[in-house]
C-alpha cells in the first residue's frame, strides 16, 4: 500500500498536456485558459466621473460656480474648463480636462447656472484612467473561469479566447447485480448509482463524461467495455477492484497492457483503488463500495482532471474543532464523513458514527471529509483537525 500522497503524485503525473481550443467568452465559464489573455484597452480609457454632479476645480470649491456644459457617459463635453465654473456631469461620463475633482449633486445648490457646493465629499469623485487594467496586462488566472473573469475578459475586449479542451472522460461501471436507475431490480440486484456519481464528479471538475454501457462480471464484457472507452482521454472504472473471484479490472486492464503505476493504497474509504496507464490513455479504477468511489473521485479524478487542463490540482483544507472524542487510527489515512456546525472560532466538526462506505445517505448529508493521518492517537473534543469541504 502506498500513501495517498504519492498515490495523487502517480495519478497526477498520468495526466497529457492539455490541448488548447478557441472559444467565445460566452461560452468560457468554467473553462481552463490555455494561455494568458492579453488586455486589449486601458480601463477606465478616460478619467471618468463616479457620481452624478458637477466637475470642478478643487481649488475653487468654495466659491460660487457658473454652470458652463454637460458630460454624460457616452456623450463628452468638449469645452474648455476655466476658473470659477463647473460641468454638469453624471456617472461614467468623460471629466473635462482641467477639473479635478467631481461633487454629487446632493452636496450642491443649484440656482439657474450658478452652484455652491455645500459639503465636501472625501476625494475627487474620479476614476482615474488606467485604473482598473492597461493595454497590454495580461489575465491567467489558474483556476477555472469564473462569472467575474468572464466580465473583465469582456472589458479587456477579448471576444474569444484559448482554453484547454474539455477532457472526454469514458466511465465504466460493472457488476453482475447492478441495473440502471427506474429499471425494476431482480432478486440481488441493486441500482447502479456510481457511474451517476462519477459523471457529475467529472462534470463538475470541467469534463465531459460518457458513461458506458454496464459491464458485466465476465472478462469478455470487461473487454468489450474497455474497447468503448478507446478514443477518450481517461477511463474510469468502478467495482471489481478488490481481490474476490469476481473482481476482474486488475487482470483484465493487465491483459490489455495497463502500465501499472500502483494498486491499493493507505486511504479509508478506497483501498483498491488502482491507476495507470492504456495505450497512452490514463485510467483510474475505483472500489465499488459507493462512497469509496466518490470519495477517490474526489481525491483523485477531479485533481487529474484539472491537470489534464493544465491547472493546479488542489484541495481546499480548512480546520474546524473536533465536536467528539476519537478513537486511535489503523494503518489508513482515513477520511471521515461529517457535519459541520458554527461555532465561536473555528467550526464545530462531527463524523457521523458510521463510516460504513455502501452509506451513500450519509455520504450524501455530510458537510466535509474531516482528515486522520495514518495512525493518528486518540483525539479529543477541542481538539483541531484538517477537512475537505464539500458540495456548495
Ligand atoms: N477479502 C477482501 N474483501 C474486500 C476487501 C479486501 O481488502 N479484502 N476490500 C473491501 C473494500 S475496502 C472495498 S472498497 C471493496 C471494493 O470492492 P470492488 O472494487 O471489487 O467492488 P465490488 O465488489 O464490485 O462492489 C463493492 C460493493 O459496491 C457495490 N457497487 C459496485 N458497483 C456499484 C455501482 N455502480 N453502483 C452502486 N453500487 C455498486 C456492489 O454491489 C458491492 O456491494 O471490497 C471490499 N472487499
Ligand atoms: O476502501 Mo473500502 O473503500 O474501505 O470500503
Amino acid at each position: 500500500m502506498i500513501s495517498v500522497e504519492d498515490a495523487l503524485a502517480q495519478v497526477l503525473a498520468l495526466a497529457p498536456p492539455a490541448q488548447a481550443e478557441q472559444v467565445s467568452i460566452d461560452q468560457a465559464l468554467g473553462r481552463a485558459l490555455a494561455e494568458p489573455a492579453v488586455s486589449r484597452l486601458t480601463q477606465p480609457p478616460f478619467d471618468a466621473s463616479a457620481m452624478d454632479g458637477y466637475a470642478l476645480r478643487m481649488a475653487d470649491m468654495e466659491q460660487s460656480l457658473t454652470v458652463i456644459g454637460e458630460a454624460a457617459a457616452g456623450s463628452p463635453w468638449d469645452g474648455q474648463a476655466a476658473p470659477l465654473t463647473a460641468v454638469r456631469i453624471f456617472t461614467g461620463a468623460p471629466v473635462p480636462a482641467g477639473y479635478d475633482g467631481v461633487v454629487m449633486q446632493e452636496h450642491v445648490d443649484r440656482d439657474g447656472d450658478r452652484i455652491r457646493v455645500t459639503a465636501r465629499s472625501s476625494g475627487t469623485n474620479i476614476r482615474k484612467a488606467g485604473d482598473d487594467f492597461h493595454a497590454g496586462d495580461s489575465f491567467a488566472p489558474a483556476r477555472r473561469l469564473t462569472p467575474p473573469d468572464i466580465a473583465l475578459l469582456a472589458a479587456m475586449n477579448i471576444p474569444t479566447i484559448s482554453v484547454a479542451r474539455r477532457p472526454r472522460v469514458a466511465i465504466l461501471a460493472g457488476g453482475d447485480e447492478l441495473v440502471v436507475p427506474g429499471s425494476q431490480p431482480g432478486p440481488g440486484q441493486i441500482v447502479s448509482s456510481n457511474d451517476l456519481a462519477m459523471a457529475a464528479l467529472v462534470r463538475e471538475a470541467g469534463a465531459d463524461p460518457v458513461i458506458l454501457p454496464i459491464a458485466r462480471d465476465t472478462e469478455e464484457s470487461l473487454c468489450t467495455g474497455f474497447a468503448a472507452a478507446s478514443g477518450a482521454d481517461l477511463l474510469v472504472t468502478i467495482g471489481g477492484a478488490s481481490v474476490g473471484d469476481h473482481d476482474l479490472v486488475g487482470k483484465v486492464a493487465a491483459d490489455l497492457g495497463l502500465q501499472r503505476a500502483f494498486y491499493k493504497i493507505a486511504m479509508r474509504p478506497g483501498k483498491p483503488l488502482m491507476a495507470g496507464r492504456l495505450g497512452g490513455m490514463p485510467m483510474i479504477g475505483l472500489p465499488g463500495n459507493p462512497v469509496s468511489a466518490i470519495v477517490c473521485g474526489i481525491l483523485f479524478v477531479q485533481p487529474l482532471i484539472a491537470a489534464m487542463q493544465g491547472l493546479r490540482p488542489s484541495h481546499t483544507l480548512l480546520k474546524a474543532r473536533l465536536a467528539v472524542d476519537l478513537p486511535p487510527e489503523g494503518d489508513r489515512q482515513h477520511y471521515l464523513r461529517a457535519t459541520l456546525a458554527e461555532n465561536e472560532d473555528l467550526p464545530l466538526i462531527t463524523p457521523f458514527p458510521s463510516q460504513d462506505s455502501a452509506r451513500l445517505s450519509l455520504m450524501a448529508q455530510a458537510d466535509a471529509l474531516l482528515i486522520r493521518p495514518a495512525n493518528d492517537p486518540s483525539r479529543h473534543a477541542g481538539d483541531i483537525v484538517s477537512f475537505i469541504p464539500l458540495g456548495g
